[in-house]
């Protein structure tokens, strides 16, 4: 992964921080600048109240002001840092999470849902600082650049010692850096490995406490901690040993441009007051040393653009801008090829579903079946090959289009909206209660939704349901939505025999203006539909009628165990 991406995710978030990233560059750079001008003002009232300079009285009101000057700049910076901050997060998050969103069901095949989460959340925080971190730790070079000049300006000498401390320091902080960002990746990583564990154990919460294994499960979820502690205590480490080095190096160098002051001053080549001025402008000079805080904070937060980084090189679904065709949802596949990892899914898959017709697709467990009426649909795109509906290419369907098009329903729908009735009319831009009744009726919701305390209007969180009913809802989601294909994938897996019949009925009759590609292993869906589509290792085996397959034996074996 390039440090370069990560770095212009970086730089973009900084355009993005709005105004205060820019107010924090300008009172960190007035507040450097006072601040260097405040040891001369120092000096200079010194000089003036001692009488070894003329005419200095003006000095001491103009050394208040700056005093003053430089704790407002300080106070602003600490105000809009947090805002920039909190602005750069804002950018990102929205970035991060609409990429999620927009490769979809291929984000989630790459990716754990943990991961994601964590990346979306911790890792967009730890980044967005980096703006911030950049800006303070660039106006620190201004004391120390203006120290070198001011000090030579009052004795060379004193310049050269400040100048070779200073490139210690330097290189203390760029190792620091290096290892600071190598430290923190692989704490980011362990820790998106405990989320994805943790959420993992989630959603399997019931098979665990059935199980009884709560205890193993524990040492599962966190089986990374000692990786996790690891980096950690490398990530302290380090900041311990940059700190010491800082608090050995810093002192040193104080002392050193002291000492040479003290020398200068007893041979008569420095005045008291240019003295104290030396001394401090060695500290002001030597306060590069905070960097390292800055660093650390800039190390993690590349480590995470990076993270970010890599989610965003996933490339999402584009659509293109055409409807589709005229037509009753004519559906072809040529020569489709899926792949995960290297392994195919389907493999050459060349098919012609006729608008309008019902085709089941069987096969047994592992067959290609989703894969299947995920590329139908393009939930996702194949690796190689074509999907049509009507003729038209599915990518050049503009978006719009092809989601008005086309409805799924799945076997665990995850039901989205406010209400039962928002859930069933998810997706419509306009929903319309007059589509969103009919389609419950379809799907043997109706009834259901109408004994809930407030039937449709129903909040999702006070309508718990069974995996059947939930099916349901999914079912009518899709009926409201589809207008020319409709794909249920396993999609009433949960039904009774005599709701599924009735489901049935509904696909054959009302609903049979659309084409409907039903993924099921019940003999009754496969024997009620126009044809039969059966898969085997990511092959069409065949494709024909269902009474024209039964004759196989290896077709019927298909739908054994299954009612
Ligand atoms: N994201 C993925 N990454 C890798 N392999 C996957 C992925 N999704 C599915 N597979 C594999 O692809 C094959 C086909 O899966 P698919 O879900 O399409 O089968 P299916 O016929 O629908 O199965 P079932 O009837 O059990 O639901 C399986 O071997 C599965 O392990």
């Amino acid at each position: 992964m390039s440090s370069r991406a990560a770095d212009q995710l970086i730089s973009a978030a900084a355009r993005h921080s709005g105004r205060w990233l820019w107010l924090l560059a300008v009172t960190a750079l007035a507040g450097s600048v006072a601040e260097l001008f405040l040891p001369m003002a120092l000096g200079r009232t010194l000089d003036a109240l001692a009488g070894t300079a003329p005419g200095g009285h003006g000095w001491l009101p103009a050394t208040v002001l700056l005093v003053i000057f430089v704790v407002v700049c300080d106070a602003l910076g600490v105000l809009s840092s947090g805002a920039s901050g909190a602005h750069a997060a804002l950018w990102l998050r929205r970035r991060v999470v609409g990429h999620i969103l927009a490769v979809g069901a291929a984000m989630t095949r790459r990716f754990t849902t943990g991961d994601l989460v964590t990346r979306a959340g911790v890792n967009v925080e730890e980044a967005a600082r980096a703006p911030e971190a950049v800006v303070t730790a660039a106006s620190l070079v201004i004391p120390s650049a203006g120290s070198v000049v001011a000090l030579a300006l009052i004795d060379p000498w004193l310049a050269a010692t400040l100048v070779t401390g200073l490139l210690a320091i330097v290189g203390v902080v760029r190792a620091f850096m290096r290892k600071t960002t190598a430290a923190a990746a692989g704490y980011q990583q362990a820790q998106g490995e405990i989320a994805a564990r943790l959420v993992g154990a989630l959603a399997g919460a019931s098979t665990i406490t059935a199980a009884g294994t709560q205890d193993q499960e524990v040492g599962r979820v966190l089986t990374p901690l000692p990786r996790l502690r690891a980096h950690g205590l490398a990530l302290w480490r380090l900041h311990a040993r940059a700190g010491v080095q800082a608090a050995v190096v810093i002192p040193l160098l104080e002392t050193a441009v002291l000492a040479v002051g003290g020398l200068r001053l007893a041979s008569g080549d420095l005045t008291v007051g240019e003295l104290l001025a030396g001394a401090r402008y060695a500290v002001l000079g030597a306060g590069l040393g905070s960097a390292i805080g800055y660093a650390g904070r800039l190390a993690r937060a590349r480590s995470a653009a990076h993270r970010l980084e890599r989610l965003l090189t996933e490339r999402p679904l584009s659509y293109g801008s055409r409807p589709p065709a005229g037509g009753r949802g004519r559906l072809e596949f040529r020569r489709v090829t899926v792949r995960a990892n290297g392994t195919p899914l389907l493999s050459d898959i060349d098919l012609v579903v006729p608008g309008g017709c019902c085709v089941a697709v069987v096969g047994r467990s592992g067959s290609g079946k989703s894969s299947l009426a995920a590329v139908a649909g393009r939930l996702v795109d194949p690796d190689w090959g074509s999907v049509m509906l009507d003729g038209v290419p599915l990518p050049e369907i503009g978006r719009d289009h092809l989601r008005r098009a086309v409805g799924y329903a799945f076997e665990r729908p995850v039901l989205l909206g406010a209400t039962v009735g928002d859930a069933v009319g998810f997706g419509q831009r306009w929903p319309d209660a007059g589509r969103i009744h009919a389609a419950s009726q379809d799907a043997c919701a109706d009834a259901f939704i109408r004994r809930l305390p407030r039937g449709y209007a129903t909040p999702m969180a006070e309508a718990p349901m069974s995996g059947g009913q939930a099916q349901r809802v999914g079912l009518a989601r899709a009926f409201a939505q589809a207008e020319r294909l409709l794909i249920l994938d396993d999609a009433m897996s949960s039904l009774d025999t005599l709701t599924e019949r009735q489901v049935s009925r509904a696909l054959t009759g009302r609903l049979a203006d659309r084409t409907r590609l039903v993924v099921a292993h019940r003999v009754t869906t496969a024997a009620r539909a126009d044809q039969v589509v059966w898969l085997e290792n990511g092959r069409v085996r065949a494709h024909g009628t269902h009474e024209s397959l039964w004759d196989d034996p290896d077709y019927r074996a298909v739908f054994q165990g299954a009612s």
